[in-house]
């Protein structure tokens, strides 16, 4: 059995289709990561999904529940850790993870014993005595994660959950998640970083509220018709300007200190950046064509839903 599975799951908000038809699966165990930038449609696909908020077409089901027919059911099987997932920043982080075991109802007898070993398995046994409006933004997002826990889901629904937080922070948060999937729950997250979702079984790219690919994050970077050229020069923002005023048909994007063109012809390409980089004075350091990112999957693929 899929553990999740939509079929044309569609939400409109008056003239608005914030999600379009989507149809996926997820197998149970998977990483499953969706994609998109703001206003993409994840946040709401993940309401939907967690039975929040009903579908104004389409369906979904999660661990076989149908999410508006069996929403309480539904409940049971799922963790939900949502963008500003409620903590309670005046209660401690140990009376946090007891509120909501009195929320999802967790037998008195466990309770301390399953509260211990989420504390540890998110580092947070030290800080069990902290207010949690005095923890860090990564121990949060940890706490957050705890607190989705509490009733061992076999769902778990993130939406974004490392945004903001600092690189070590976002590490040590991923580690926990593959602790989690070895244990056999289902993750399904939505994130706007690319090497996060470079971390998942497969990846669901959205844009618009439609699903535009879906695939294991290698299938994706197979997707990519053309080639990426990586220009590395000491004025990554003054070539990057020139290239794209002067290349008509490839894309130009900044990634850290380098530059990378998207082209479907690497020779004529490679030559044309020689010659305006040449012609300005601007120095090339190097040009060679690399494996595309999932990033640069991702703007291909915006490239051609634009059109031409
Ligand atoms: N309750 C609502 N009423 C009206 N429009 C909404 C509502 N919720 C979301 N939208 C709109 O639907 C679209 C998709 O929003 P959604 O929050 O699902 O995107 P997202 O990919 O999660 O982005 P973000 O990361 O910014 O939350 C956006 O244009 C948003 O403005």
């Amino acid at each position: 059995m899929d553990a999740i599975s939509t079929d044309n799951l569609t939400k409109r908000f008056g003239d608005l289709t914030a999600v379009d038809r989507l149809t996926l699966s997820v197998a149970a165990g998977e990483l499953f990561g969706l994609v998109g930038s703001d206003g993409a449609g994840k946040t709401t696909t993940m309401r939907m999904l967690t039975g929040i908020m009903d579908p104004t077409e389409g369906t979904a089901r999660v661990m076989g529940r149908h999410t508006v027919r069996e929403s309480e059911g539904l409940k049971e099987e799922i963790g939900y850790m949502s963008q500003r997932f409620g903590l309670y920043p005046d209660l401690t982080v140990m009376e946090n993870l007891h509120f909501y075991a009195d929320i999802y109802g967790l037998p008195r007898r466990g309770r301390d014993e399953k509260i211990n070993r989420l504390l540890a398995f998110s580092n947070l046994t030290p800080f069990g005595k902290r207010l949690a409006g005095n923890l860090s933004g990564g121990m949060k997002q940890k706490l957050g994660l705890a607190c989705a826990l509490i009733h061992t889901p076999k769902v778990l629904f993130l939406d974004e959950p490392t945004n903001g937080v600092d690189p070590v922070s976002r590490r040590d948060f991923w580690r926990i998640l593959y602790q989690l999937l070895r244990e056999g729950v289902t993750v399904f997250v939505a994130t706007a970083y690319l090497d996060e979702a470079d971390r998942c079984n497969r990846v669901g790219l959205i844009h618009r509220g439609k699903l535009l690919a879906c695939d294991t994050p290698d299938n994706l970077k197979g997707l990519m018709r053309g080639t990426i050229l990586e220009v590395l020069t000491p004025s990554p923002r003054q070539a990057a300007q020139l290239l794209r005023e002067r290349l008509e048909r490839e894309s130009v994007g900044i990634f850290g200190d380098r530059l990378h063109v998207m082209t479907r012809n690497a020779t004529e390409t490679g030559t044309a950046i020689e010659a305006i980089l040449r012609g300005e004075g601007v120095p090339l350091q190097s040009l060679r064509p690399i494996e595309p990112s999932l990033e640069d999957v991702l703007v291909s693929v915006l490239t051609e839903e634009a059109g031409p």
